[in-house]
């Protein structure tokens, strides 16, 4: 039994959705979830940077400690060297322990970071064609490349700081109360102004962070708009429009950046004011009480060195809290793209591969969203091989979306598509593709060299099967002249070489799949003679012994063709030769004498479909 994916089962729900009821608001449990998640497989090293870097906070506790001693050895004349030794020691050790701790820490984030691109790179990739058609690429990459740089503190810092500062808090705190306890009550009252600051404050960072990260993707969109339409910008003139567009948006990022900056500073200024304040009223009341004889002058000093000390595991709490806001942010988005309706992987069966491959549409009808126009209504036709069926059709009529729904990059909304006598949906997908070579209209190459364009499909290939098939779509001669051969670069999607040498490359791409079944989507401009007559051969080669599937624009592909199918409106309008249509089908005499491309000095069969339709 081949393995199928219901549809329902496609859909992910959005983690970022609402989670259902329960006290806290989903938002923050599904972040908490995240979170979780990211940190599980880094527990150890990130317990390990914790507990180090509170040794390291407890070292520093120590010194007030040894500060009182050596304040109280100085005072009964007593010897001191060992106590300074100590100190000196003590702040040594802090150091190092502090280091490594941060190191650890350091490190696990990275890992972090780098395991949320990957899995949402690798998520991404998998992404439905047609939740790819309602996103914007731009966006999508940033939320790999920058909000996942967020998670980098919330994992590890955000949390370490926040358990140590707890402690340390604590640890302070306690020392404060053994120390004297009345002026502890001085110090809770500051503690108390921060706490009331900071709950004001955080969830603006949160919103200011989201604003920020937000803009960043709407500035990746826009470059990723120009970059992929350069030619176009330039000669439009509208390079200033464009980086006009950028502006808006680094300008938007920078107002939250800056909101971000702005409350980040008044809670760090607040922590700072609240423990000077209370340093201030530890003084004079402690004063106070050391003329009183209430405590001695070194307790005065070692708590006013531990008020001081608070300042740390406070801002550190405070500092905590605002990574964890800005985390959040990035969490939501990434959460989001997490969310996105990706294809499911299903296992390969062995048997379905038949070469050459039967093509079927039975009453197929299709649209690309509720709200749009039926594409295909009752769309019947069986393309069998080997040989060539070849499309032809007003723009519109479907021609490209039957081959879309060959590939499965969308599922029909009625009917079915069978290959091979298999509905596609009940094929594994992977091997659906893998009996499919699919040359596009404008032969997208990726940037990189000839030999990645060539071997993207299929990876296992060697150098002589490479060049065999260079030399079967005589791309050889091209290659030979290249100074890197194989190795050369082909430039920002493929712009180093010509229309029909692009054509070539990715017809040798799909024919070193060893398709069963080659889609054709003829380029609309015109080639050359020899490029042209190439094209033409290397297609009745294939059809030899593979079924081909072309959407034809040019003459010399549909004379040839073992079968024609006219499209009109997303039906099929007739079916037969060359020589049977222009006979006997108005729409196609008119569009082989219009709209087909003929190569130099081939005769047109006369127009009469729009003559006679007149
Ligand atoms: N991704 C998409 N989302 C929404 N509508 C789409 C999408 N792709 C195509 N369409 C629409 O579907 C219809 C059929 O498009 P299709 O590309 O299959 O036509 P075609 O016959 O190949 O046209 P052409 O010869 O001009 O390439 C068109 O009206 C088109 O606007």
């Amino acid at each position: 039994m081949t393995q199928t994916v219901p549809r329902a089962e496609a859909t992910q729900p959005s983690p970022a959705a609402p989670a259902g009821g329960g006290p806290a608001p989903p938002r923050v449990r599904a972040t908490w979830r995240a979170l979780r998640g990211y940190i599980r497989p880094y527990r150890a090293p990130i317990a390990l940077g914790g507990l180090l870097n509170l040794a390291a906070a407890l070292l520093v506790l120590a010194q007030p400690l040894v500060a009182k001693a050596l304040v109280d050895a100085l005072g009964r004349d007593g010897p001191v060297t060992g106590i300074v030794l100590g100190l000196t020691g003590l702040v040594f050790l802090g150091m190092l322990v502090r280091a490594a701790g941060q190191y650890v820490l350091e490190r696990a984030a990275e890992s972090i970071t780098r395991d949320a691109r990957r899995q949402l790179a690798a998520r991404l990739m998998r992404l439905r064609v047609a939740e790819m058609d309602r996103s914007r690429p731009g966006d999508l990459m940033s939320r790999v490349i920058a909000d996942t740089t967020l998670l980098r503190q919330v994992t590890t810092q955000a949390l370490v700081s926040a358990v140590i500062g707890g402690l340390t808090l604590v640890a302070t705190v306690v020392l404060m109360a053994v120390l004297d306890a009345p002026l502890l009550g001085v110090c809770l009252a500051a503690v108390v102004l921060i706490g009331c600051c900071v709950t004001l404050i955080m969830p603006r960072i949160a919103h200011a962070t989201r604003r920020v990260q937000e803009s960043v993707g709407a500035a990746a969109t826009v470059l990723e708009r120009a970059f992929g339409a350069f030619r176009t910008i330039k000669a439009a003139g509208a390079e200033a429009r464009e980086a006009a567009a950028l502006d808006e948006a680094v300008d938007e990022a920078w107002h939250g950046g800056v909101r971000v900056a702005g409350l980040r500073s008044v809670a760090s200024s607040a922590t700072g004011f609240a423990v000077h304040v209370a340093f201030l009223a530890v003084l004079g009341v402690g004063g106070a009480r050391v003329a009183s004889g209430a405590v001695e002058l070194s307790t005065l000093i070692a708590f006013l060195l531990l008020t001081f000390q608070l300042a740390s595991p406070v801002g550190q709490l405070v500092e905590a809290a605002a990574q964890y806001q800005a985390g959040s942010a990035a969490v939501f988005r990434i959460q989001q793209a997490q969310g996105m309706d990706v294809e499911q992987p299903s296992p390969g069966r062995p048997g379905t591969r038949r070469c050459p491959a039967t093509v079927e549409f039975r009453r197929v009808d299709f649209r690309y969203r509720a709200e749009l126009p039926q594409v295909h209504r009752d769309l019947s036709f069986r393309a069998e091989g080997p040989g060539t069926t070849a499309f032809v059709g007003p723009s519109g009529a479907g021609k490209t979306t039957v081959f879309a729904l060959i590939e499965r990059f969308y599922e029909a909304v009625g009917g079915t598509v069978l290959v091979n006598g298999i509905d596609v949906l009940d094929w594994p997908l992977a091997g659906l593709r893998a009996s499919i070579g699919y040359v596009e209209q404008d032969a997208p190459l990726l940037a990189g060299t000839l030999r990645d364009n060539l071997t993207c499909a299929a990876p296992d290939v060697t150098d002589d099967d490479i060049r065999d098939t260079l030399a079967r779509v005589q791309l050889d001669a091209l290659v030979d002249r290249l100074p890197d051969g194989l190795d050369a670069s082909v430039g920002h999607r493929g712009n180093a070489l010509s229309g029909g040498e692009r054509q070539r490359v990715a017809i040798a791409r799909a024919l070193l799949r060893r398709p069963a079944l080659l889609l054709l989507d003829e380029a609309t401009s015109q080639l050359d003679a020899v490029n042209e007559r190439v094209l033409r051969d290397v297609v009745a080669d294939i059809a030899r012994d593979t079924t081909v599937l072309v959407i034809a624009h040019r003459l010399s592909t549909v004379a040839t063709a073992d079968q024609i199918v006219v499209l009109e409106g997303g039906r099929v309008r007739r079916t037969g030769t060359h020589r049977e249509l222009v006979e006997g089908d108005a729409l196609y005499a008119e569009l082989a004498a219009t709209q087909l491309l003929a190569e130099p000095g081939a005769r047109r069969p006369d127009a009469s479909y729009g003559a006679r339709r007149a």
